[in-house]
């Protein structure tokens, strides 16, 4: 039978890659999309004629799909995935901005109600890759700041990458003196801090989506890097959860603990 898919935020950047995907996978589609905003002129978005369109989660009817792919903003993401897990849809949540408890809740509500879904801060495997990379170097390396790179309408910083990188890191590293005390003469110029790992955060227009972890050592240096120059480079992940999270019993954490 097909498999039915609401794509929520189906509109944006993210959304109109998710709506090509889900368009181009037999067994699978696109059965719904929501946006606060859209116009119910499904062919405008590459949705099938048809294809109802929903501005509100009011308005959504009950068994309306089976998945729920989210790329909307931070302060819609908690609220969607959360009438998703109660709908028993399984939901996969591409949008960063969560806060820690929100994520907590959210897995404690998929066990409830026996919904698998998935939560992934990047679909992409280069930044897969580059998070595990940097976990393993921090046992060597506790001295680490962290650039991330993204377009300049990214609504949330840092982005959900890089604070991910850094609590991965922060869980490999010896016990560690972070940098002596610092004046700084222009305010937050040293980045955010997570446990003492510094984060920076650059917005530009011609970026994507890039991330560099840098490691100091001795007389040494270790630089580890990812560029996302298109966002097709993030389906291959969400490809990989719409065949699996059906078959998971909670929410999960992580693209790389799906595949
Ligand atoms: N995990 C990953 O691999 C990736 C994650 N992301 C994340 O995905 C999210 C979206 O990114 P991107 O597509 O670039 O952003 P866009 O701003 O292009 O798209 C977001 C869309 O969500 C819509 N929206 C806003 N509020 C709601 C709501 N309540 N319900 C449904 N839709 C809503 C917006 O509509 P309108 O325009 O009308 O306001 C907009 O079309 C961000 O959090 C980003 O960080 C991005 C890339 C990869
Ligand atoms: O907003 C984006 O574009 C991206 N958001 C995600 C994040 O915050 O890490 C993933 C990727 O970096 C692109």
């Amino acid at each position: 039978m097909t498999k039915k898919v609401l794509i929520a935020g189906f509109n944006g950047a993210m959304g109109q890659k998710a709506v090509n995907l889900v368009n181009q996978m037999a067994g699978y589609e696109v059965a719904a999309g929501l946006s606060p905003v859209a116009k119910n002129e499904p062919e405008k978005y590459h949705l099938a004629k048809n294809i109802p369109i929903f501005t509100s989660l009011e308005q959504i009817p009950d068994r309306v799909a089976d998945f729920w792919i989210d790329f909307t903003t931070p302060k819609a993401v908690y609220e969607n995935v959360k009438f998703a897990l109660t709908h028993h849809i399984c939901p996969i949540v591409g949008t960063t901005g969560m806060s820690d408890a929100q994520e907590a809740e959210l897995v404690e509500l998929s066990k409830q109600e026996k919904v698998g879904g998935l939560i992934a801060p990047n679909f992409g495997m280069s930044a897969v890759l580059l998070m595990k990379f940097a976990q393993e170097a921090a046992k060597y390396f506790p001295d680490v700041e962290i650039i991330e790179m993204h377009h300049a309408d990214k609504k949330d910083a840092p982005s959900g990458t890089a604070l991910s990188t850094a609590k991965l890191i922060a869980q490999n590293r010896p016990n560690h003196q972070t940098a002596p005390d610092e004046i700084e003469t222009l305010k937050n110029v040293r980045g955010g801090d997570y446990q003492g790992i510094k984060i920076h955060s650059v917005r530009l227009p011609g970026y994507i989506a890039h991330e560099q972890v840098l490691f100091g050592g001795p007389g040494e240096a270790l630089t580890i890097r990812q560029d996302s120059f298109d966002r097709g480079s993030f389906m291959g992940g969400v490809k990989v959860a719409l065949e699996k999270v059906d078959q998971l019993h909670e929410l999960v954490i992580g693209l790389e603990n799906i595949l």
